[in-house]
């Protein structure tokens, strides 16, 4: 049976990364998978080409308005779209239809946390498109409806959950996070004409504002079974691709227990590297790849765990991860036609 996949805000950077994975897909070459619908909003009626130029081989095909019939007759969706738009397609799809959404509307578990980061009535809760967590690989084999993480909160949990988890920090942690301009998406805004944003770095959303803060004390504080209090301060940076988090929290372990546990945590996981000893995560070296790559460290005179982690935020931040949490929910194999070699220099 082929498979096929359609995907809503493909004119945006999130639906161009996860067309660009899905290009590079083996199922796509064996004709397991075919690529269906493509949508957008005020873009419909333009072909892909003039939005995506590097996406060649889908370069003639026309972006269709995004409704509940174009994206009908799939059986994976893609949502790309922004906050707040996802429920009411994903409600008009069948409940077979497999609807994997970038989006934040569905990753929250509570409606609270919703209500003060994004305003308006919460939408629900689905299964977390991170597999990395616990049990979270069986849970999104069986999901028909998938809630990609944000791009921070996937980099910031990877680094803090193990160490979380085994007890070794206090359940208040800080993630200071630099972020290149395509996370904030393509839509214009002055904040991010190159003249404002070339030659300088700019931290924003200070103070415990920023929407991402719930989502990853969410995470964390599964993992610590208590309730974990983030300080999350990101800066953006003048690049396009690529996150690069530090995050910290006060420890009284060693740098070898420390070590033991995250080598321990991700011994078998496909896309998340503990680096070896004296070599530190870099942006440069994720770009374009699904990996996560990340390096601790104990500063003894602060009693501090430092733990810094890279990723691509168009890839493992969001296209990567749905298509990671897509290949897992079809029964394939989780990092088919998703690649850990970053493009470099
Ligand atoms: N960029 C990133 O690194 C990450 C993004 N995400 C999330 O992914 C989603 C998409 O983000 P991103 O691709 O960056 O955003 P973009 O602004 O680049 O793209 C948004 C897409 O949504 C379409 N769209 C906008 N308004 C409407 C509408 N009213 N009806 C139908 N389609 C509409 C746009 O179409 P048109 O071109 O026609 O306007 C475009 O295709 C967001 O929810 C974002 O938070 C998650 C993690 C990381
Ligand atoms: C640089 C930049 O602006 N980044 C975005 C994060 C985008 C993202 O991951 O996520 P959501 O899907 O949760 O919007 C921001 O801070 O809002």
């Amino acid at each position: 049976m082929t498979i096929r996949v359609a995907v809503a805000g493909a004119s945006g950077y999130a639906g161009g990364e996860i067309l660009r994975l899905l290009l590079g897909h083996p199922r796509l070459r064996s004709g397991d998978l075919e690529i269906g619908a493509l949508t957008a909003g005020g873009n419909a009626g333009s072909s892909l080409g003039t939005q995506h130029p590097h996406l060649l081989p889908l370069a003639d095909r026309i972006l269709q308005e995004t409704t509940p019939e174009t994206l009908a007759g799939h059986d994976v969706v893609f949502l790309g779209l922004p906050h707040g738009q996802s429920a009411e397609i994903a409600n008009a799809l069948p409940p077979t239809t497999i609807v994997v959404d970038c989006g934040a509307d569905f990753r929250l578990h509570d409606a609270a946390d919703w209500a003060q980061y994004y305003g308006g009535e919460h939408a629900g809760t689905w299964p977390y498109g991170l597999p990395e967590l616990p049990g979270n690989r069986e849970v999104l084999a069986a999901a028909a409806r998938i809630a990609v993480p944000g791009c921070y909160p996937t980099v910031s949990i990877l680094a803090l959950r193990p160490a979380m988890a085994a007890g070794l920090i206090e359940p208040h942690v800080t993630v200071v996070a630099v972020s290149g301009t395509s996370g904030a998406g393509r839509s214009p805004k002055v904040d991010l004409l190159a003249s404002e944003v070339i030659g300088s770095a700019r931290a924003y959303g200070v103070g415990g504002v920023h929407r991402h803060t719930p989502e990853i004390s969410q995470a964390l504080s599964v993992a610590a079974n208590l309730p974990v209090t983030v300080s999350f301060t990101p800066v953006l940076v003048p690049t396009s691709r690529g996150i690069l988090a530090t995050c910290t929290a006060k420890t009284t372990a060693s740098a070898d227990e420390v070590r033991a546990v995250y080598d321990k945590a991700y011994a078998d996981e496909p896309f998340v590297h503990l680096l070896p000893e004296g070599q530190l995560p870099a942006t440069g070296t994720v770009i374009g790849s699904n990996a996560v790559t990340l390096q601790v460290a104990v500063d003894e005179r602060a009693g501090t765990l430092v733990v810094v982690g890279a990723i691509d935020n168009l890839a493992k931040g969001t296209g990567g991860a749905a298509v990671q949490s897509m290949n897992l929910a079809l029964g394939w194999d989780e990092t088919e036609g998703l690649s850990t070699v970053g493009v470099a220099p």
